[in-house]
């Protein structure tokens, strides 16, 4: 009798590109398993949206297993605990798993042991192998792309397997239905349906549909009213599309140069955690320790809410609320309007973008986050004070507005990104952009 091995899935739920499921199918019969592991994570356990995705995924996920005659084993609890006992269990004589980077997830592995095959395949690139001259993790972008770019192309994606050997016994499993992913009273996340649909067939789908408008995404990226983005970043995240995947379908000419570089935004966050992995909590410039922070919970509601009296961020924020995503152009304006505007802590930003967003990634969230407030390593740009009237005019935000914020629905052009005559009771503006703007300077003077 062979003893069967352990595929472990986590941000990885594909069977296309899956490195670590080939190897397993060629070890042995395979027991595919995800653990819902809200203990290791800490205070970075999975966010609601998130749940909202996965959920769903992993229903999708499940039935492309059983297409193949496996199964999906499911197992809640700590994962290093959960895949010993699986282990034990069943016999199984070794764990395939993708590499990721998350510090919990590293801590996780290293706790495994020899038992653990480790294999690439989230990213483009092995991470620990793109650094500086001297070895160490690159902490600017345009450097660390420059390192990156050498190895581009990246390696071409993995096919599906034609069979997974099945175990003669399957382990129990717990059920999907009893893990409360989805939200009940109130089901807040009756807007996420219309506009997305998990799984891996979804994100193949719209990375073949994403290859036709490529061309039109350098003019297009910015505009928040136009689908000129392709909306890929929560299959990206929960792995149901691997990097190189997309990297190949989209084609290697100078149509998809953009597209590329900016995929590899999503490497680098990742491999500015190997450095920092606590970025999610630390300011990369430690001067920022001594910032003084406003705590105004009725302004974060605002912000939170909807309600600043600034429609492109208000738009921004209701978009996400009602959908578990928003525009990049319009997270940098009301990321840049909490911090600077509100001059609250961007910490309590990225909680909220952690529990709301349907792709809320650690790296990217925090690296991203740090970026607009001028607190991390890759940027020192706390006087970069994003105008957010003027965004709005530049990126000709006004049907995105209109679509957003109802009580804007009648406002004119010549109106909509700052409308004199406040209708349907649409707020004033909760604090004025110059005197908000002197005051994050101030701030800013403070601690030099
Ligand atoms: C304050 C703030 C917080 C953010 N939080 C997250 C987050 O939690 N999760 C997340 O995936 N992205 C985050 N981003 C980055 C970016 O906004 C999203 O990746 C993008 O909007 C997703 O839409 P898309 O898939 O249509 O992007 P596309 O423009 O189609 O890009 C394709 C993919 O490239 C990657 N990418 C593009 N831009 C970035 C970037 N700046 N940083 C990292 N990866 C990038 C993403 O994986 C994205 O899906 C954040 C940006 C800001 C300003």
């Amino acid at each position: 009798m062979v003893n069967p091995v352990i595929l472990w899935l986590r941000q990885d739920l594909r069977l296309h590109d899956q490195p670590a499921l080939v190897s397993a199918a060629q070890a042995g019969p395979v027991i595919p398993v995800y653990v819902l592991d809200d203990e290791a994570p800490g205070r970075w356990r999975m966010g609601a949206a998130q749940r909202w995705w996965l959920h769903h995924a992993l229903n999708a996920l499940g039935e492309a297993l059983a297409a193949k005659g496996s199964r999906l084993i499911l197992r809640r609890g700590s994962a290093v605990r959960e895949l010993q006992k699986l282990a034990d269990e069943t016999g199984a004589s070794a764990i395939h798993a993708i590499r990721h980077y998350e510090p919990w997830w590293i801590d996780a592995e290293e706790k495994l042991g020899e038992r653990l095959c480790l294999h690439d395949g989230n990213h483009l690139a092995p991470l620990r192998d793109v650094t500086t001259g001297s070895g160490g993790q690159f902490k600017i972008y345009s450097a660390f792309w420059r390192a990156l770019s050498e190895r581009m192309p990246p390696e071409k994606p993995l096919p599906v397997p034609h069979s997974l050997p099945a175990p003669d016994h399957w382990p129990s499993s717990e059920k999907l239905s009893g893990w409360d992913l989805l939200p009940t009273n109130p089901n807040w996340a009756t807007g996420f349906a219309p506009d997305w649909t998990p799984g891996e067939a979804e994100a193949l789908r719209k990375a073949k549909d994403f290859a036709e408008e490529v061309g039109d995404y350098p003019a297009r990226r910015d505009m928040p009213a136009v689908e000129g983005t392709s909306r890929l970043s929560p299959h990206l995240h929960f792995g149901e599309i691997s990097p190189r995947s997309l990297w190949h379908a989209l084609g290697s000419g100078a149509n998809a140069a953009k597209f590329h570089k900016e995929l590899a935004w999503r490497d680098f966050t990742s491999s500015l955690l190997l450095a920092m992995p606590d970025y999610g909590d630390r300011n990369g410039r430690p001067a920022f320790d001594k910032l003084k922070w406003r705590k105004s919970a009725a302004d974060l509601k605002a912000w939170q809410q909807g309600c600043t009296g600034y429609p492109i961020v208000d738009a921004g924020m209701r978009q996400l609320w009602t959908t578990g995503w928003m525009h990049n152009r319009v997270r940098m304006i009301a990321a840049s309007f909490l911090i600077k505007h509100l001059l609250i802590d961007w910490r309590e930003g990225e909680r909220w973008f952690w529990d709301t967003l349907v792709d809320a990634d650690y790296g990217n969230n925090s690296v991203n986050w740090q970026w607009v407030a001028g607190t991390g390593v890759d940027s020192n740009m706390w006087g970069r004070i994003m105008a957010p009237l003027g965004q709005s005019e530049k990126f000709d935000a006004g049907d995105y507005i209109r679509q957003w914020v109802p009580e804007l629905r009648d406002v004119s052009d010549a109106q909509i990104h700052d409308p004199e005559d406040r209708p349907n009771g649409y707020p004033e503006k909760i604090i004025g952009h110059r005197e908000a703007r002197e005051r994050a300077l101030a701030a800013g003077r403070a601690i030099r």
